[in-house]
């Protein structure tokens, strides 16, 4: 038995070995054969899944839209995109998931069923940088262009970031609600473009019969289309479409400027209508996709962020609320604000503090000899003294005063000391800030923060309209941080007096980070030459300190604007024939329409008139860039940065002031000169907010004029 069990021992020792071994083998083929069963079921099941959103999708297909489905990622061998859809709405990459858990967004990352699946939204992200790159070379903003994950059999509508979460029953309804971006010729175009830059998507491994059922018949071998021609096109559409949706295009010129990186402050100068904003807002929607933090977009008007917003948020909705559009004064004061540091701005008190300073040490000074009028010394405190954050007498007494004529000497200036310090005594007795003293106080408190203020990105529009210390004071929340601060403006447009230069506050723009657009969009030559006629002779200083002719060149690409002209011996006349061409519109025209004034009494005066004629009237003041009934009215300052396709200048003429009478402060003297350069500034930039008529008034008899007086 111990030999039989021995031998019998070695025989079972055997079998058992291998035994083990087949039972070893089982288990990892089983689990070889679980794993292919789970990979296949995943696959099927996301299969299913696409096609059940693929096929909501075709809905949008009858209604202009074009889905390129399974696309190989360019640049990659075996990487796939799931879908591409194309449409007014704007371009959309699409990723679809099966998953059993609902995704949850989490701190910017992507979980669901409680652990990370975040490597699929950065796979997102980065196939929707291929697209980006390939609508760019088209001339279509990065913005334009959304990162989407579907869900099949989840119900959710959320946002990540720039990526969209929509359950399978929300996509195509969200998809349809979007508002149009895109005329028909660049869905087209765009589609055929990516159809061949994303080709078929063909896997190795892949044995079945290629999806077919959910692929809609895509046209992908047209050859090259017409660039020009697609241009054209898109801007027929859009010259049909309400103004506000004119903001849409870029050329490459300027696409490049929205998606450069920079390694400090960068500065996008050129003539009016040159696209400048059109950059400034593709950039800031750029910047806030590509950081993930928020952007300020600041102006000096009130009027001009809301309008912005608008256009951003028709632009690109899934970033909008990571821009603040906010005038700079109306920041500073929240930013103070919300620091616990007290203001007390109080405009009329402020008057009135500078009033007696005038009559008290002012009005009896040799000041009077240059003007006596007091507006222009309170203007020398606003823009020279405490807009350039002037503390010391002799810091003033050596100051360039860039842009003003009247040229002061030592006893002036001290004159004008005299009445800074009586305007700050007063100021302080009655315990209130001027406007000055809010950009001053957070300047103050930006500069010992040491840039956290939470904005990754600072873009300046109409930054001519600024005060130096404003333009620290922003400079002061990003710092030289690449692609921190980005300043837009055009000095030939500053209606504001003085000026500075951008060395002054510390800001140093070289190379590539200066630039210059030089194709105006907007106007036609006969526009512009009626515009630059009015300031030929008015050569001007930038930001960067060149000087620059009056009568300076422009590259025109728009044709269609005219200018009509009404000259009636009477103020009764005129304003009938206003009223005439006013009458002469559909609704739509009167809503694309402004009347510009040049003061709040003509504002005041055409209001009552344009309302007693029965013609609707949208205040400047209250517009907000949506589309909406009525003529809008205001004054030349407010319709800064804004278009119109008709804008009515009545009685245009009068406020530019005769050269010929002499006399201190009156026509004929320096700050007169001064005076009617503003005036001329200002016409300059309501004239150049016409795109298809401009419509200039002038009385030819007497009482033609109005007193000269700003707002
Ligand atoms: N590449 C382009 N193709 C067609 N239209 C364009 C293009 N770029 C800008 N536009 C249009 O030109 C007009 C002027 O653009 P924008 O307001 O940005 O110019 P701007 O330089 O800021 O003007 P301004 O200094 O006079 O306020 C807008 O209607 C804009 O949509």
């Amino acid at each position: 038995m111990a030999a039989a069990g021995a031998a019998g021992g070695s025989a079972g020792g055997s079998a058992s070995r291998r035994a083990q071994e087949a039972r070893r083998q089982e288990r990892v083929l089983r689990e070889q054969w679980r794993a292919a069963r789970q990979q296949a079921e995943r696959w099927e099941a996301a299969s299913e899944g696409e096609q059940r959103i693929a096929a909501q999708l075709l809905m949008l297909t009858e209604r202009g839209w074009r889905l390129l489905v399974d696309r190989r990622w360019p640049g990659t061998r075996a990487a796939n995109v799931d879908m591409l859809l194309i449409g007014p709405g704007g371009v959309f990459v699409i990723d679809v998931k099966n998953w059993r858990a609902a995704p949850e967004p989490s701190c910017g990352r992507l979980l669901a069923g409680g652990f990370s699946r975040d490597e699929h939204r950065r796979k997102l992200l980065a196939v929707t940088k291929a697209a980006e790159v390939a609508v760019a070379s088209l001339g279509m903003s990065p913005v334009a262009v959304r990162p989407l994950m579907a869900f099949a059999g989840q119900r959710v509508d959320a946002e990540l970031g720039r990526v969209r979460l929509l359950g399978e029953h929300e996509i195509g309804p969200a998809l349809l609600s979007e508002r149009t971006r895109l005329p028909a010729a660049s869905v087209r175009a765009l589609a055929e473009h990516l159809a061949r830059v994303f080709p078929e998507y063909e896997d190795p491994a892949d044995h079945r019969p290629a999806r077919t059922a959910a692929r809609p018949p895509t046209t992908e071998a047209d050859g090259l289309f017409d660039l020009d021609g697609l241009r054209e096109a898109a801007l027929d559409e859009a010259r049909r479409a309400p103004i506000e949706q004119w903001m849409s295009f870029l050329d490459p010129e300027q696409l490049a400027l929205v998606r450069r990186n920079w390694a400090g402050p960068a500065r996008i100068s050129g003539p009016a209508g040159t696209g400048k904003t059109v950059v400034g807002l593709h950039r800031a929607a750029h910047l806030a996709q590509r950081t993930g933090g928020r952007v300020l977009y600041a102006t000096f008007a009130n009027n001009l962020p809301r309008v912005q917003a608008t256009f951003l948020k028709a632009m690109a909705p899934a970033v909008a609320d990571r821009i603040d559009f906010r005038s700079l004064h109306s920041w500073a004061q929240e930013y103070l604000h919300d620091r616990g540091v007290p203001v007390r701005l109080h405009k009329d008190k402020a008057e009135t503090a500078f009033s007696l300073a005038w009559k008290h040490v002012g009005r009896d000074s040799c000041l009077a000899e240059i003007d006596p009028l007091p507006r222009y010394w309170r203007d020398e405190i606003d823009y020279v003294i405490k807009g350039r954050g002037i503390t010391s007498f002799d810091e003033y007494a050596v100051l360039a005063r860039r842009r003003r004529r009247a040229a002061l000497r030592r006893p002036h200036r001290q004159a004008v000391w005299a009445l800074y310090e009586a305007y700050e005594a007063e100021r302080a007795e009655r315990a209130v800030h001027d406007f000055n003293d809010v950009l001053s106080l957070a300047l103050a408190e930006a500069a010992g923060r040491n840039h956290h203020c939470g904005y990754t990105a600072v873009v300046v529009d109409e930054v001519q309209d600024l005060t130096l210390v404003g333009v620290r004071l922003l400079h002061a929340l990003v710092g030289d941080s690449s692609n921190g601060l980005l300043l837009i403006g055009d000095g030939q447009q500053s209606v504001y007096p003085g000026g500075f230069r951008l060395s002054d506050a510390g800001i140093d723009i070289r190379g590539d980070r200066g630039q210059v657009l030089r194709a105006n969009y907007r106007n036609s030559k006969e526009i512009v030459d009626t515009a630059l006629s009015v300031v030929a002779e008015d050569a001007f200083e930038d930001l960067d300190g060149l000087r620059t002719p009056g009568r300076r060149d422009v590259d025109l690409t728009y044709h269609h604007g005219q200018v009509q002209r009404a000259a009636l011996p009477t103020v009764a006349g005129h304003d009938q024939a206003l009223l005439a061409a006013l009458h002469a519109l559909t609704p739509q025209e009167r809503a694309d329409s402004a009347v510009l004034c040049s003061s709040k009494r003509a504002i005041e005066r055409y209001l009552r008139l344009l309302t007693r004629a029965g013609i609707g009237v949208c205040s400047l003041e209250q517009y907000d860039g949506n589309p909406s009934e009525g003529v809008k009215l205001g004054s030349y300052r407010r319709a800064k940065g804004l278009e119109f396709k008709r804008v009515y200048l009545p009685r245009y003429d009068a406020v530019l002031p005769p050269e010929t009478k002499q006399g201190n402060g009156g026509a004929g003297s320096e700050t007169a000169y001064e005076r009617g350069e503003l005036a001329r500034s200002q016409l300059f930039v309501a004239m150049t907010r016409a795109r298809d008529v401009l419509w200039l008034g002038s009385v030819t008899g007497a009482g033609g004029e109005y007193p000269i007086r700003g707002e």
